[in-house]
């Protein structure tokens, strides 16, 4: 979606302004600009689900505003695109049932013309083109994905593989457009889907050269039915950055643009200092905050274990001396927890003794710095604590094949959420998800393709699950989620549009392109209070969803 335009607001019918001159152009900009963005948002919102009436016919209303507030702006040509789709869109409108082609092709259209506006440069009044981005939240308003491919049908049947994984995808049709569909608002990534040829190439590596950091950093990937040496050498001296051949499978582009994407919300660490000193450890907690690094102060030693749970800290800092006790005793308290054992303890003093030092490390803690502590120092010693901790509890609690929580790591989060619901009293709801026939796909396809769905529905459900939600892989081809604040009536709602674009997505095999579908059985602590109740529930639902018939889910 573009700008900061909500999703789900109605055309904009609002009379024009009268003010006259300069004002008058920047007010009818304003009113295009924003439909133009309801209409993308809702756009947007149509391809998540195809099927849904509602959402077609917002589709509809929007183009209808859009087309009259260009009419009214004097925009003619945009005014004569739009209502050019308005006449096969209201077709849809009035029998959804049309074949799934017409829709594709309307929806290619509507993608075209907003592309078209994409390229129109900013007049006067709107924002300068090299305007920072605001940074997106995950999820539709991210910035998009440019999709270069000369047919806008093609473009858009691969456009809507990458928006099952929660992309807003923007397809373009005419090469010379991308440049300035760019300099109006810079993408996540651009994709450039044709045959090798040297002119094309060319374009690319102008593009590829133009990129600039921080906003203007963003990775270029080339789909092509060529994957011979000279053509994936001409795209790696165009500073293309990953190369796919047709057919193309989309969680593996999407896996991979990911990781090239450059994340601009930071996990930052979590650091706990627990001083009796505010003062003195305010001044240190500053530095690092400064770093990125997330911190929360511990005044009273005795609160530490709930301090434990609730913030998991990724390292710890105190004092040697705290009035309630020892960080020697603290740091021996803390090593008696299992859980514990693990998470870096690094002292802070004024006392440095060496028979201090000893006593410390005798008792588990891992570094002893002395104050006053060069501030550079003491950032890249944490830091490097913490990430090395990160990394391995990674491995401890994460599966090798989807990079998801593994059995134990789901349950003992599942625990602390129930734990926590208590406290909070809001819901949390558990969900167990098992893929459909699974046996069968790796019985006709082979056990690598198997993997492959498995990785698949991971990413999906990663893609579309808000950032505070758990994902877990429970065993074999069975997920396990976890939905914090969330009662299990809306979790049905979230997860039924994750299903629905599941069972669309195509997986390749040599034997030909298939589909696969999941069931899943959810419940939530308001009719089961404890874990293990939640996870017989669930998994009874989901019993029942394979038992009516699969490809659904069913509340416990
Ligand atoms: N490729 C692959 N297969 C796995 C993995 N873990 C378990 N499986 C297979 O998953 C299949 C599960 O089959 P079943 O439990 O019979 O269930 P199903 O065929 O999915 O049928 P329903 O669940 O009843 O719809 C078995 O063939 C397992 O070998 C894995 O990591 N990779």
């Amino acid at each position: 979606m573009r700008g900061a335009a909500c999703g789900a607001a109605l055309p904009d019918n609002s009379a024009p302004c009268h003010c006259g001159g300069r004002q008058n152009d920047m007010s009818k900009n304003k009113r295009l600009q924003k439909g133009l963005d309801d209409l993308e948002a809702a756009l947007h919102q149509w391809l998540g689900a195809f099927e849904n009436k509602d959402r077609l016919v917002a589709v509809h209303q929007h183009l209808k505003g859009l087309a009259e507030s260009a009419r009214s702006s004097g925009v003619g040509e945009l005014s004569a695109r739009a209502l050019r789709i308005e006449k096969p869109l209201a077709a849809l409108v009035a029998n959804p049932g049309l074949a799934a082609q017409s829709a594709i092709q309307t929806a290619a259209a509507l993608q075209e013309l907003l592309a078209w506006d994409a390229a129109v440069p900013p007049q006067h009044g709107g924002p300068p083109a090299s305007q920072p981005q605001q940074v997106a939240p995950k999820g539709a308003t991210a910035a998009p994905i440019y999709l270069f491919n000369s047919n806008p049908l093609l473009g858009e049947d691969t456009a809507m593989q990458l928006r099952y994984f929660g992309h807003s995808v923007v397809v373009v049709s005419d090469i010379e457009r991308v440049g300035s569909a760019i300099e109006k608002r810079p993408p996540s990534a651009l994709i450039f889907d044709f045959e090798y040829r040297e002119d094309l190439m060319a374009k690319v590596a102008a593009l590829a050269h133009a990129r600039r950091p921080p906003n203007r950093h963003y990775p270029i990937a080339v789909i092509s039915t060529r994957g011979n040496f000279k053509a994936r050498l001409a795209a790696a001296r165009a500073g293309v950055d990953c190369y796919f051949t047709k057919p193309v499978d989309a969680a593996a582009l999407i896996d991979r643009l990911d990781a090239l994407i450059v994340s601009k919300v930071a996990h930052p660490f979590r650091i706990l200092f627990i001083s009796d000193d505010p003062a003195g450890a305010a001044q240190y907690s500053d530095v690092l905050r400064e770093a990125q690094m997330d911190t929360r102060m511990l005044h009273k030693p005795a609160e530490i274990f709930e301090a434990f749970e609730e913030y998991r800290p990724e390292l710890v800092v105190m004092d040697v001396h705290t009035a309630a006790c020892s960080g020697i005793d603290l740091t021996r308290l803390i090593r008696q927890n299992n859980v514990y054992l693990d998470v870096p303890i690094v002292f802070l003093s004024h006392d440095d003794s060496l028979s201090h030092e000893l006593d410390a490390i005798n008792s588990g803690a891992d570094d002893f710095l002395a104050k006053p502590v060069d501030p550079a120092h003491l950032i890249s010693s944490l830091s490097s604590r913490a990430e090395r901790y990160r990394a391995l509890r990674g491995l401890i609690m994460r599966d090798s094949l989807t990079g998801l929580f593994n059995h134990s790591a789901i349950k003992e989060t599942l625990a602390r959420e129930v734990a926590s619901s208590e406290r909070t009293r809001t819901p949390v709801t558990l969900a167990m998800i098992d893929i459909d026939f699974f046996k069968r796909v790796n019985d006709t396809h082979g056990h690598p393709v198997g993997d492959h769905v498995i990785r698949t529905l991971s990413r999906l459900l990663q893609q579309r699950l808000r950032r505070g939600d758990v994902v877990g892989r429970y065993g074999g081809e069975e997920f396990a989620v976890i939905l914090p604040a969330t009662p299990a009536t809306a979790a049905i709602g979230v997860l039924d549009e994750i299903r629905e674009a599941f069972s669309r997505i195509r997986h390749h095999a040599d034997e030909g392109d298939f589909t696969a579908s999941f069931s899943a059985g959810v419940a939530d602590v308001t009719a089961h209070e404890t874990a293990d109740a939640l996870f017989r529930a669930a998994d009874a639902a989901l019993y029942e969803a394979k038992h009516k018939g699969r490809n659904r889910i069913e509340a416990g």
